[in-house]
């Protein structure tokens, strides 16, 4: 039987494209599910396009359980934040102990914590004129952005650099990155 993963996410759900076409053929695992917040995100129209059943997360059943007992019942074993907004609370971490990760795009522990999601993020690193951005991906705990880092990758930020076009050198990284780091994180777990 199939690893199966669900993804959450709030936006257009690039990552969640990225990781899709990865596992598409995998013998290892395959993305289940996709939950979203936001009845018009891109990633629910990625999750048609690619058959994948998906849901809407309504914030009062999400703050009263996590969906705890619907993605039981939905046999999922791992899941995935690819650019989900809201806080995971702790019914579900408690649920899927070490089987909840997350990518941010900087170089945590700097700029994560409430606040610090999409533009905002690259918006703060340009205005500390960092000379390195990059990505960070971790285990989800009770807190925002603080659960132990599983990778970092890292890019320049060279004068002229916006924060869309910091924006785009962190999509890039990720779209690399984070669907390997999930299978070899799978592995990692499956043994
Ligand atoms: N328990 C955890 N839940 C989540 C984590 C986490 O590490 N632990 N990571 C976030 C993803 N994230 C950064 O990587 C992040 C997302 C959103 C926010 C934030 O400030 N959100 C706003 C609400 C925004 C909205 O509703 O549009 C807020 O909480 O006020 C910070 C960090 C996913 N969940
Ligand atoms: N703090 C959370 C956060 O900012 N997550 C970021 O949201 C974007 C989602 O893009 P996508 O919808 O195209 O995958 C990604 O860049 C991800 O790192």
């Amino acid at each position: 039987m199939k690893t199966r993963l669900a993804i959450f996410a709030s936006g257009a759900g690039s990552n969640a494209q990225k990781i899709i076409d990865h596992f598409k053929n995998s013998p290892l695992a395959e993305v289940a599910l996709i939950g979203c917040n936001k009845p018009n995100a891109g990633v629910l129209n990625i999750a048609t396009k690619e058959n994948i059943d998906s849901f809407i997360i309504e914030r009062e059943q999400y703050k009263k359980d996590g969906y705890t007992d619907f993605l039981h019942e939905k046999r999922i074993d791992f899941i995935i934040l690819a650019g989900f907004l809201w806080k995971i609370p702790q019914p579900l971490i408690d649920a899927y102990p070490r089987k909840i990760i997350n990518i941010h795009p900087a170089l945590l522990p700097n700029y994560g914590g409430k606040g610090m999601y999409g533009s905002f993020v690259h918006e703060a690193v340009i205005t500390n004129k960092e000379k390195q951005s990059g990505i960070s991906i971790h285990y989800v705990d009770e807190h925002y952005d603080h659960g132990d880092i599983i990778f970092q990758a890292t890019c320049d930020i060279v004068t002229g650099d916006t924060p869309d076009s910091l924006a785009q050198k962190i999509h890039q990284l990720e779209h690399e990155h984070f669907p390997r780091v999930i299978e070899e994180w799978l592995v990692g777990n499956s043994k």
